[in-house]
């Protein structure tokens, strides 16, 4: 076993989700994992104040940061830390980003990737409106890094919408991609499962769907169904809701024999706006 996916129901209390976290890392490392996957804002969930919590991480002083790198260097574990608040790297009063970090299992930080898409969006639930940028700000860049079991992608929850992104992080070498999630019950009914194996299938990329799943504070009701989606679009180990962690291990000989059997990166097109022309204009 080598990788975890874990789901969590996080609540408001910081220290409750850091005290759960480190139950379910210290599970995920018992069954043999060398890289963990937590969900979206697994240690603040639903927190107004997320850019007063970056900045106080951001100077070093905790709670969330200092953890993680000791559970990584404890555990010997590397952990993608889901999300947390942190300010944008040249704007240290700004508005936060959900940031997700990958640490090393020597505590190290060795990439960081900002969600690149903000769910403003309104959904047919007790809340009704979510607008994520009235408390965040949104990132610029695609991330990939090396793993122990494989090249990385990072994204994040609504980034599932939007295949572009995955193409990118398929192009940059990854075999791995990592979404940490807090989908809405409603929208994860509809679309969660559908996102996660076609956003695989189309990589074939491992996607490693780490969720929240449960009632939250507010009331909140998020969907859970974290996964392991292989390469194929095969789910191979699923939570419906509540705390779970689930392992998996990544069979590259197998990845490498259905990218090589069905190449659809080397079949890609590519339209330009010439190619959009109106069907009556073809005389
Ligand atoms: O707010 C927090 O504390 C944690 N973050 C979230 O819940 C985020 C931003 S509101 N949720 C999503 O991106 C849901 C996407 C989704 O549900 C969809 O694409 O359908």
């Amino acid at each position: 076993m080598s990788i975890a996916v874990i789901q969590m129901v996080s609540q408001d209390d910081v220290l409750t989700n850091l005290h759960s976290a480190a139950r379910l890392l210290q599970q995920a490392a018992e069954g043999g994992a060398r890289l963990a996957v937590l969900p979206e804002n697994f240690a603040a969930m639903g927190r107004r104040d997320a850019a007063a919590i970056g900045r106080s991480e951001a100077l070093g002083d905790g709670p969330i940061l200092p953890w993680l790198k000791h559970t990584a260097r404890a555990l010997r574990l590397w952990i993608v830390a889901g999300t947390l608040p942190l300010p944008p790297v040249d704007q240290p009063d700004g508005k936060a980003c959900a940031c997700s970090l990958l640490i090393d299992d020597h505590g190290e930080i060795v990439a960081r990737y900002d969600k690149l898409h903000l769910f403003d969006v309104d959904v047919s639930d007790n809340r009704g409106r979510y607008r994520e940028s009235d408390d965040y700000a949104q990132g610029g860049q695609v991330v990939v890094a090396d793993t122990p079991v494989g090249r990385l992608g990072l994204t994040v929850c609504y980034d599932l919408r939007f295949p572009e992104l995955y193409s990118a992080l398929r192009a940059a070498g990854a075999e791995l991609i990592s979404a940490p999630s807090a989908f809405t019950a409603v929208t994860g009914a509809a679309h969660w499962e559908v996102l996660i194996r076609a956003r695989a299938i189309e990589t074939q990329c491992y996607l490693l769907a780490a969720a929240q799943g449960g009632i939250h504070p507010g009331p909140r009701e998020t969907h859970g169904q974290a996964a392991i989606v292989d390469p194929w679009g095969r789910i191979v180990a699923q939570q419906a809701r509540g705390e779970a962690v689930l392992l998996g291990r990544r069979d590259a000989d197998e990845q490498a024999s259905i990218r090589t059997r069905m190449p659809v990166f080397e079949h890609r097109r590519f339209f330009s706006q010439d190619a959009l022309r109106p069907a009556h204009t073809l005389e």
